[in-house]
């Protein structure tokens, strides 16, 4: 089906133009555009029996599916330190099989909001981060004192986290979700991790390695599964749908869509690292994008894909 089901693209910028603004901010490396420093873990997926009532999505109805995780650092730095700022907020990606043929998606980051409330002023704040990188501050420091979200955004990252598994993702923009009867309400997905949020104190962070993540996502695999729940947040009369920079109030009810159980290491070839694409519109019937920066996430991340083929 059209994902994007006739939510249309506000933005001036062209798909090109929005890859080109991460490798403005970040150096022109062709691995992926954003989010290139990451590690891919494969398992399963159980829904809740609640998840049906909101939607008819077939990942939803019940029985357990494999899904394919990718957890990452922020950034297109493919050798980023785990331990700066910029590697902030991580991502993680998750690609469930469907009964039967096909995937869905879906692509989360660990700060509940955006810095921008549209894609073309996040390409502005790109193009301003990239300016600064080549001495010129001026045009991001005018930005941050107009848009104060996104100061925060760059500011109120949580410390060093324990594991990318004791962090709590954000879908951000927010999809609608069609249940059997015909029934619409409008969702932003939150990935909550059973061990907690659990963060590095500041004698660990001091030391800690440049690639501690992936070192201690290893060793905890091999231990014992990760969990995560998986929620939909429901927007009442009067939230904001088209607007990711504005969190939904953490009083909105969240329903459990159901458990991912995180149990091994995938390979992690380059093979596989170029195979592997996330797509936030690719859904299936019962769940459609609602948010238009979600169709310009959509246009933009094969265009990454394509650069590292
Ligand atoms: C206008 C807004 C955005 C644009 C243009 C954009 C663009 C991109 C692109 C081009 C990639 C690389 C895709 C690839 O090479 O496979 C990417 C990856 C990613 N993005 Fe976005 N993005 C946007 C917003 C967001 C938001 C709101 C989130 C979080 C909620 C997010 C989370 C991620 C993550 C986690 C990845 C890594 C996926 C992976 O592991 O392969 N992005 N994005």
């Amino acid at each position: 089906q059209d994902g994007n089901a006739g939510v249309e693209s506000k933005t001036a910028a062209t798909p090109i133009q929005m890859v080109d603004m991460f490798h403005s901010a970040f150096g022109a490396h062709p691995a992926r555009a954003v989010h290139a420093k990451g590690i891919i873990l494969e398992g399963s997926f159980t829904p809740a029996p609640e998840a049906r009532r909101l939607t008819r999505a077939p990942h939803l109805q019940g029985g357990t599916l494999p899904i394919v995780v990718r957890f990452s650092d922020f950034t297109g730095i493919p050798d980023i330190p785990d331990t700066v700022g910029a590697s902030r907020p991580r991502g993680m990606a998750i690609k469930f099989q469907l009964p039967g043929t096909g995937s869905t998606d879906i692509i989360a980051h660990s700060f509940n909001g955006f810095p921008t409330a549209t894609t073309d002023e996040f390409r502005s704040l790109l193009l301003a981060i990239g300016a600064a990188g080549s001495g010129n501050a001026a045009p991001l420091q005018q930005f941050l004192a107009t848009h104060p979200v996104a100061k925060t955004f760059l500011t109120t990252q949580k410390p060093l986290t324990t594991s990318w598994a004791t962090l709590s993702y954000f879908g951000v923009n927010a999809f609608k979700f069609t249940n059997q009867a015909g029934q619409v309400r409008f969702v932003r997905y939150q990935l909550i991790p059973d061990a907690g949020e659990q963060f590095l104190t500041k004698a660990q962070a001091a030391t800690a390695d440049p690639n501690y993540l992936q070192a201690e996502l290893k060793q905890r695999v091999a231990a014992q599964p990760i969990t995560f729940k998986l929620y939909a947040q429901l927007a009442e009369k009067g939230d904001v749908i088209e607007n990711p920079s504005v969190a939904w109030p953490d009083s909105r009810k969240r329903v459990l869509l159901g458990t991912l159980s995180i149990s091994r290491l995938a390979p992690n070839t380059v093979a596989e690292d170029k195979a592997l694409f996330f797509n936030p519109n690719n859904v299936p019937a019962g769940i459609n994008v609602a948010d238009p920066m979600l169709v310009d996430r959509a246009r933009t991340y094969p265009i990454s894909v394509g650069e590292r083929q």
